[in-house]
């Protein structure tokens, strides 16, 4: 898949803001959606159509289907790994997000953006999805900057849908991770007690360079 797919929002390579201290400078910034910008949406594809385009060991990543929180953990070894909540609250979703999840585009919805950091780099970037008619009872909201997979994956009716995957650039309500040099997105359905949960994750070059993965 290239980079320079005219259907993304800007290719990778137009990326050149790293993710040092300037992510994180403003702590859960108040984000209006009165804003937003002309951005294309993203080629999704199904994980194995990519797979060509994929090293070996990004596909091992990309593809995996058990709990990324668990994978970062154990692939930090004795760093710290955190999760640190950029922002969350009800928001728009993006309309292939609304397409992913079967509701209108138009319909608010609970939007969650984090970012999964080894000591305190941030690796993976997330924005999770969800109908708000289908919280009821979940208290996502009180995850704070607990692992959404840590929850998710002690369910034990969940089921998640097929992994499509992505080169395309995050959009994301908080800004910063707009400029994130990510250089594999993926997503799925997480379907639990009647909740359907859209979880997008891009995978950083901080990461690649700390476990020295190859650059696609
Ligand atoms: C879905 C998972 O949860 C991770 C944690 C997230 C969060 O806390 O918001 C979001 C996406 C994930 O990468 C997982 O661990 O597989």
């Amino acid at each position: 898949m290239p980079s320079s797919n005219s259907r993304c929002n800007k290719s990778l390579s137009d990326h050149h803001v790293t993710l040092a201290a300037p992510f994180f400078a403003r702590e859960y910034p108040v984000v209006t959606y009165s804003f937003r910008p002309a951005y294309t949406f993203p080629v999704w594809q199904p994980v194995a159509a990519v797979r060509p385009a994929m090293s070996a060991p990004w596909w091992q990543w990309v593809a995996s289907t058990d709990s990324l929180t668990a994978r970062l953990i154990k692939a930090g070894g004795e760093r710290p790994f955190r999760v640190r909540l950029l922002h969350q609250g009800v928001g728009m979703p993006w309309k292939d997000e609304a397409q992913a999840l079967n509701i209108g585009h138009r319909r608010y919805a609970w939007l969650r953006e984090v970012a999964l950091c080894v000591d305190e780099s941030p690796w993976v970037v997330a924005r999770s999805v969800a109908p708000l008619t289908q919280l009821q009872g979940q208290h996502l909201d009180r995850l704070g900057e607990r692992s959404l997979g840590s929850w998710l994956f002690q369910q034990p009716d969940l089921v998640r849908g097929p992994l499509e995957a992505s080169a395309c650039a995050p959009r994301f309500a908080y800004p910063a991770c707009n400029n994130a040099q990510s250089l594999w997105g993926r997503r799925s359905v997480f379907q639990h007690g009647g909740l359907s949960l859209l979880v997008q994750e891009y995978f950083l070059t901080n990461m690649a360079d700390d476990l020295r993965l190859p650059s696609r």
